[in-house]
């Protein structure tokens, strides 16, 4: 994984045999080739030429004639050759008109031109790692020492963060209740655990690999990436593992966070810090549904994030609760080993077949991601342009759009009808099961799954979709509501998260109570997803409203958020400030802007109902926003937009 200087990367490059350079970039995506000779050469004529042929930002909505590809590879190839033979360095940045024009060739429509600083960002063309928050002034040393920042929670956005603090030379400590790093993907090891995010993308910004062997890497593997940049990040020593913060407190006069802290053994002990970072995660928790009899159950039963390897499931009746991601995910692998599966369904989800799904990544592109510099950043915008933002316009509602219970608008009928085709073959004509299948609300009203074969398994003998909802539970089965009695030998509840009570079950008392008071059950609101007014030098990463419910990455948003707080950080160390608490206006603002802007969007249709919205049906979890929005309102730290008090002076 070790990154190479890409002015030397070009030089090898050049150096390397012509006819295996040339075979191997044969092997290669052509468009994000494209863009490194259009960089590199400041020749846009093949962008022209490759325009017809660009669909989409997915490899496979390309189809380059293979005369044009081998053009371009003999022109790269060029391109390396005058680099090295002038000694000359790599070109800064394109300007600002070519890069639009590059994007919008690279995912074959219009790129809206907010993104472009974020792509500039992204793509480091001056290899200065512009997402790095840089001290301002020089900080004495004992200022630094003196402050003091407790992290919880070590999953993809704790690392970042313990990882940034370490960069700044901030002193931390990270609480884990875990024994080990990883967070989601330690904790789910489900049979066909895997992302629905490219890693490519679904990766840290900072810590490119050119390793992964798949497209959409099983669960092992994302463990695997996060533990090698663990071990690489040297923060070892700063990790407290198997611990678990019960209660956080504000101390007014202190200006610190008192943390309470709880052992594997049952002790208890105290912490304190000036700043509180929460990473704990928004699908860290387990909701169990009040189901009556569950307890009654005589056979072994477990959530999805706490699989029971112990457990057999060969020629079991199995009966699975859920059809959500993780349920999607867990039924085409058991189905196959299991006697019979029943398979309850409270609401049917959209599910899209992606071509990359079990596909592995060939040693020929994880040779061009190790060696061609910049391929892996333009690859790697592709598909956040793919996964997210390229198809956020389809979620708006039409206000004039004559079906809109069923769709929201002309693109999300047509979307509509390709899924539901899809459907129709892959259940092989079974009418009855399509209708079962088919959601009533538009496509994207739910997180738009990957299709790893479970519509097929809906149709295997041994499997049954039941529908009509859970009575109970008795101590071997489970009788719907029609009064049907499915016998279980083992259950398992893929019942999903307590992803609207975020902190939960931190007790978090601030400048005027509980956070609890603030938010009620499952109200949960901050600044930017971020900050809480009355809850100074708290930060919250993967907070409320900040999930990608059009798709995108966690960790992207993850890494907005650290950066935001990186800089919150700063400007209380070098002010030699106390405490920061967002101001009631713009904390107000944001709420406003937020919901007004899921007004528009299909998560607040009436005919969605799912882990987005709250009882009063305001969307809590989810962002409204195109990646690249968000990027731009965290990419600054308004310090206007907080009170900042003093340090206190000493007596
Ligand atoms: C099966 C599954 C698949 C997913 N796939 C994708 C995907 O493809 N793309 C995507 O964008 N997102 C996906 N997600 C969402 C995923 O949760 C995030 O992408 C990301 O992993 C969140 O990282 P995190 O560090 O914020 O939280 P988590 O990974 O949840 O980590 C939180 C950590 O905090 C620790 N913790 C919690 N409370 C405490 C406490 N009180 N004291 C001490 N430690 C505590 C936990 O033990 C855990 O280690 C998926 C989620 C699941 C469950």
């Amino acid at each position: 994984m070790s990154k190479v200087d890409d002015t030397q990367a070009v030089r090898a490059l050049a150096a390397t045999d012509p006819e295996f350079l040339d075979a191997h970039l044969a092997q290669l995506d052509p468009v994000p080739l494209l863009l490194v000779y259009t960089h590199l050469s400041g020749d846009e004529s093949l962008l022209e030429a490759f325009q017809p042929h660009i669909k989409g930002a997915w490899s496979f909505e390309v189809d380059v004639p293979d005369a044009l590809f081998a053009e371009l590879r003999a022109r790269t190839i060029a391109v390396f050759k005058d680099y090295a033979r002038d000694e000359r360095p790599l070109p800064p940045a394109p300007d600002m008109d070519r890069l639009q024009r590059m994007c919008d060739v690279a995912v074959g429509q219009n790129v809206p031109s907010e993104y472009l600083p974020m792509v500039l960002e992204e793509l480091n063309f001056d290899q200065t790692d512009a997402k790095s928050v840089r001290w301002r002034k020089p900080v004495p040393a004992e200022r630094l020492a003196q402050f003091h920042v407790l992290v919880v929670g070590l999953g993809y956005s704790g690392l970042a963060m313990a990882i940034k603090l370490k960069e700044a030379g901030i002193p931390f400590t990270v609480i884990e209740k875990n024994d080990d790093v990883g967070g989601t993907w330690y904790e789910n090891t489900y049979p066909g655990v895997a992302v629905d995010t490219p890693n490519h993308f679904y990766s840290y910004s900072f810590r490119a690999s050119s390793e992964w062997d798949h497209y959409f890497a099983l669960g092992p593997e994302v463990i695997n990436y996060i533990r090698t940049v663990y071990a690489e990040s040297g923060i070892a020593e700063h990790v407290r593992f198997e611990q678990e913060v019960t209660r956080a407190t504000w101390n007014e006069s202190e200006a610190k966070w008192e943390v309470s802290i709880r052992r594997a053994d049952g002790s208890e002990y105290s912490l304190s810090a000036n700043a509180f970072v929460s990473g704990t995660g928004l699908l860290n928790r387990p909701s169990i549904p009040a189901i009556a009899g569950l307890d009654t159950f005589e056979g072994p039963k477990f959530h999805s994030a706490q699989w029971d390897h112990d457990v057999d499931l060969t020629a079991k009746n199995v009966v699975q609760i859920g059809t959500g991601a993780s349920g999607m995910q867990i039924a085409p692998q058991i189905a196959p080993k299991v006697g019979h599966l029943t398979i309850f369904q409270r609401s049917p989800h959209w599910a899209r077949k992606n071509p990359l799904l079990f596909a592995q990544v060939s040693d020929g592109v994880k040779w061009g991601l190790e060696h061609v510099p910049f391929y892996t950043k333009w690859w790697r915008f592709q598909l956040l342009y793919a996964t997210s933002d390229g198809m956020l316009p389809t979620l708006r509602k039409d206000p004039d759009w004559p079906e809109p219970e069923t769709s929201l608008n002309a693109a999300n009928k047509l979307i509509r009808e390709q899924l539901i085709e899809h459907m129709r073959s892959e259940l092989k004509g079974d009418e009855a099961l399509l209708a079962k299948v088919t959601p009533a609300f538009p496509p994207y009203g739910k997180r738009m799954l990957r299709d790893g074969n479970w519509f097929q398994t809906l149709t295997r003998d041994n499997v049954e979709l039941v529908t009509s909802g859970i009575d109970r539970v008795t101590p071997s089965g489970v009788i719907d509501r029609d009064g049907v009695e499915h016998p279980a030998d083992v259950i398992i509840l893929a019942t999903g998260f307590k992803a609207q009570a975020p902190l939960y079950p931190m007790e978090i008392i601030g400048r005027a109570g509980s956070i609890r008071d603030h938010w009620g059950d499952d109200n949960p609101r901050a600044h930017l997803g971020i900050t809480v007014p009355d809850f100074p030098n708290l930060f919250i990463l993967y907070g409320p409203g900040t999930n990608g419910g059009h798709g995108g990455s966690a960790v992207f948003n993850s890494e907005c958020q650290v950066r935001y707080t990186m800089m919150a950080l700063r400007e209380l160390i070098e002010r030699d400030a106390a405490s920061l608490d967002v101001r009631r206006a713009p904390f107000d603002d944001y709420q406003q802007v937020f919901d007004a802007e899921h007004a528009q969007l299909v998560w607040t249709h009436p005919g969605v109902n799912n882990w987005y919205r709250n009882k009063d049906g305001r969307v809590v979890t989810n962002s409204p926003w195109r990646l690249s929005h968000y990027r731009n309102l965290t990419a600054d730290f308004k310090a206007e937009d907080y009170d900042i008090k003093a340090a206190k002076v000493s007596a």
